[in-house]
């Protein structure tokens, strides 16, 4: 069976408690990939990936991102399918919000990878995100310090839709 890789680093907190979340909910055919030692080989072998990342730095992805992408830089994913989700906070960082979610998504793309799991962007209040495109986000966007009450049903939702969406059932 074709599986499905779900990326993230364990030196994040909420973004791995979401990853556990994501796992449990998915059922059979999801493997967890540790970004910090995973090497091209583990991400390829899968037909579809999640990735969860949060943003530091005032709009940068974690340095657990920073250091993988490389490893996966000549990489061709023309063809599968990827969907992003990460916390982030509209309040303390309106003009940087969840912006690692759409750096990833334009890094994925330009390896040939395809989106998938975009999210509205209603219901959200803040100035600037690299997340975003149009009226919509590239990925999930929760913001446990903000709306914590509004995660599950975004996550459950989102969920779905992905699975849908990399034709799962
Ligand atoms: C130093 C620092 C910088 C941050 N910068 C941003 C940011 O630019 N945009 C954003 O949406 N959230 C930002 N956040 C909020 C985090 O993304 C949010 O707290 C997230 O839940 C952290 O993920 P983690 O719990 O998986 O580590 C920042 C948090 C810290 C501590």
């Amino acid at each position: 069976m074709k599986t499905i890789g779900l990326l993230y680093s364990k030196s994040t907190a909420y973004t791995a408690e979401l990853g556990e979340r994501i796992a449990a909910a998915w059922g059979k055919g999801i493997e967890y990939v540790d970004i910090d030692t995973a090497h091209l080989a583990d991400v390829e072998k899968h037909a579809a990936l999640i990735l969860g990342t949060p943003t530091y730095f005032n709009g940068e992805l974690p340095s657990a991102w920073d250091e993988f992408l490389p490893e996966i830089e000549d990489a061709d994913f023309s063809g599968k399918r990827v969907a992003i989700y990460g916390p982030g906070n509209q309040v303390e960082t309106p003009v940087s919000f969840a912006d690692g979610v759409g750096i990833l998504a334009r890094y994925f793309e330009e390896l040939g990878a395809e989106v998938v799991g975009r999210t509205s962007r209603e219901g959200y209040e803040y100035e600037h995100s690299l997340a975003e495109c149009g009226d919509q986000f590239v990925g999930l966007i929760v913001d446990p310090t903000n709306q914590p009450e509004l995660t599950d049903a975004r996550l459950t939702a989102w969920i779905k839709q992905v699975k849908k969406e990399f034709g799962v059932k």
